[in-house]
């Protein structure tokens, strides 16, 4: 059982951009300094300075990790031997210049992608979209599809025009069959009103690592957006990839969600253990997952704007840590990576929040919160309205917060009696901006990273994602009747009835 005092000092670390409080982890920066000195090993310096610069070996699939050289424009433009026509792109597009093969403006950008090729650009579309440069002259509607199954396109292709629609075909990989396969959805739909060349000389826009396959594809040169094979796809919002964050809020805007993440890198290179953000949520994780023997973490955002995080990090943290062999593929024989779950906290608060504050199973999370908010779009009356929201959120989250620590004990009623004892960090910005978003993701990723180091496994490759891939190939293959092998009585029986 954690010993959850009620805190009697504020343990915090505050910069700029990105403020973190662990005054309810039940942890005093004396333990946890005493802690890092004996889990960050001696080359964690080195391999930070590596991962700083774009040198950190990812062994098992032979290259390095660079994402963190992706933290300016220049640089994801430089990405394409200096010809991405990014900005160009994004110009074009938002100032309603590009027209389609029959001379129509485009009013609506579908980005097919999955996994990193998803999951961070719609994150970053929906969280910013506010911050959208106003020198766009007519509204780019975007929309995201990932979905195998097609639900989701069925659900926007009524809504788009394919006279007036851009597709961006995002996959470093250009690989991914769900891409693909909803990229042929969509090729068979165009066919009503375009050529499948008038298709791919104005409606296509490729986004990948492989230059090579999207010039198979048939997507013009100018169209083709690359980055470095060594930006993993779960840190790949910072490149190309991110084309629709920055078509949603213009590249000036894109720009700043980077410099915000290179304010982060600086910060982590720089700060000493007891005032690095990254640091801490890392040594404070590897305590919860290795000494409490939690888990799981629960990712709570607090602004709605931030509803797409948890699923951001599920694929960052799970994919890069939820692993049991070490850098050198020897067997690790103590967990690793925590399950990372949660959802946007004031929801949760109606659905699960029930189990956490009285049901039986011990869980971390992390609070997210924005402290003000302005809304200026809208006349005064409104502002004071959505400000009293945000201040309504803000009281929530330190209300649970406070509760999941602390606990309320009731003998004589405990139909009203409160656990307590959980550990929470609340990360929180004075306001959600470009620059403090980005500086949130990129503190998630040094977390990971350092966590990486300390399990002494390799974060930035994910070989358990392949097994499954090659099993369905297999069983499609029967379901298609193009072969005859049978598995087990259960997926038998499923694939007779398809
Ligand atoms: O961008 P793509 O090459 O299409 O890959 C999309 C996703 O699929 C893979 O299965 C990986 O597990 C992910 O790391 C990746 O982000």
């Amino acid at each position: 059982m954690v010993n959850n005092n009620p805190a009697s000092s504020v343990y915090s670390v505050e910069m700029e951009l990105l403020n973190l409080d662990y005054s309810f982890q039940g942890l005093s920066p004396d333990e946890l300094a005493e802690f890092a000195q004996k889990k960050l090993p001696a080359n964690f310096e080195s391999l930070r300075h590596q991962l700083l610069n774009g040198e950190f070996e990812n062994k098992t699939e032979n290259r390095k990790v660079s994402h963190c050289l992706n933290r300016s424009i220049h640089n994801v433009v430089k990405a394409g031997n200096g010809k991405n026509r990014f900005t160009e792109i994004v110009r074009q597009l938002r100032s309603g210049q590009w027209l389609g093969a029959t001379g129509k403006v485009i009013t609506d950008v579908v980005n097919i992608g999955v996994g990193g090729s998803d999951l961070g650009p719609m994150m970053g579309s929906f969280a910013l979209k506010e911050f959208a440069d106003d020198n766009s002259l007519h509204t780019l509607h975007t929309h995201f599809v990932s979905s195998m199954d097609g639900g989701q396109l069925y659900a926007v292709l009524p809504i788009i025009d394919p006279e007036t629609t851009v597709f961006i075909i995002a996959s470093k990989s250009f690989g991914t069959i769900d891409t693909l396969a909803n990229v042929n959805t969509v090729k068979a739909w165009t066919k009503s009103k375009l050529t499948e060349q008038q298709w791919l000389e104005r409606h296509v826009i490729g986004v990948s690592a492989n230059n090579q396959t999207m010039t198979d594809f048939g997507i013009p040169p100018a169209q083709q957006l690359s980055f470095a094979d060594s930006v993993g796809g779960r840190f790949s919002l910072w490149s190309a990839i991110g084309l629709s964050i920055a078509l949603t809020v213009g590249a000036n805007q894109f720009g700043k969600m980077l410099d915000g993440a290179k304010a982060i890198d600086d910060h982590f290179a720089n700060a000493p253990v007891l005032e690095n953000i990254p640091l801490l949520l890392a040594l404070i994780g590897v305590y919860n997952r290795e000494v409490r023997e939690i888990n799981n973490l629960a990712i709570l955002p607090y602004d709605g704007r931030l509803r797409y995080l948890p699923s951001y990090m599920q694929q960052l943290d799970m994919e890069s840590n939820g692993k049991q062999a070490s850098y050198d593929n020897k067997s690790i024989t103590t967990p690793t990576g925590p399950i990372i779950w949660g959802g946007y906290g004031p929801n949760g608060q109606h659905a699960f929040f029930q189990h956490l504050h009285q049901g039986w199973d011990s869980f971390t999370a992390d609070f997210i919160a924005v402290l003000h908010r302005k809304a200026p779009n809208f006349s005064e009356d409104v502002q004071r309205s959505l400000r009293e929201q945000q201040r309504l959120a803000v009281s929530n989250c330190l209300a649970h917060r406070k509760l999941m620590w602390e606990g309320f004990q009731s003998h004589q009623d405990p139909r009203n009696a409160y656990v307590g004892g959980h550990p929470t960090n609340l990360l929180y910005v004075d306001e959600l901006t470009p620059q403090s978003f980005g500086a949130l993701i990129a503190a998630y990723e040094h977390k990971v990273f350092t966590q990486g180091v300390i399990w002494d496994i390799n974060s930035f490759d994910q070989p358990g994602v392949e097994k499954g891939k090659k099993c369905a190939v297999e069983i499609l293959e029967v379901i298609d009747g193009n072969a005859q092998e049978t598995f087990d009585p259960s997926t038998d029986s499923i694939i007779k009835r398809m």
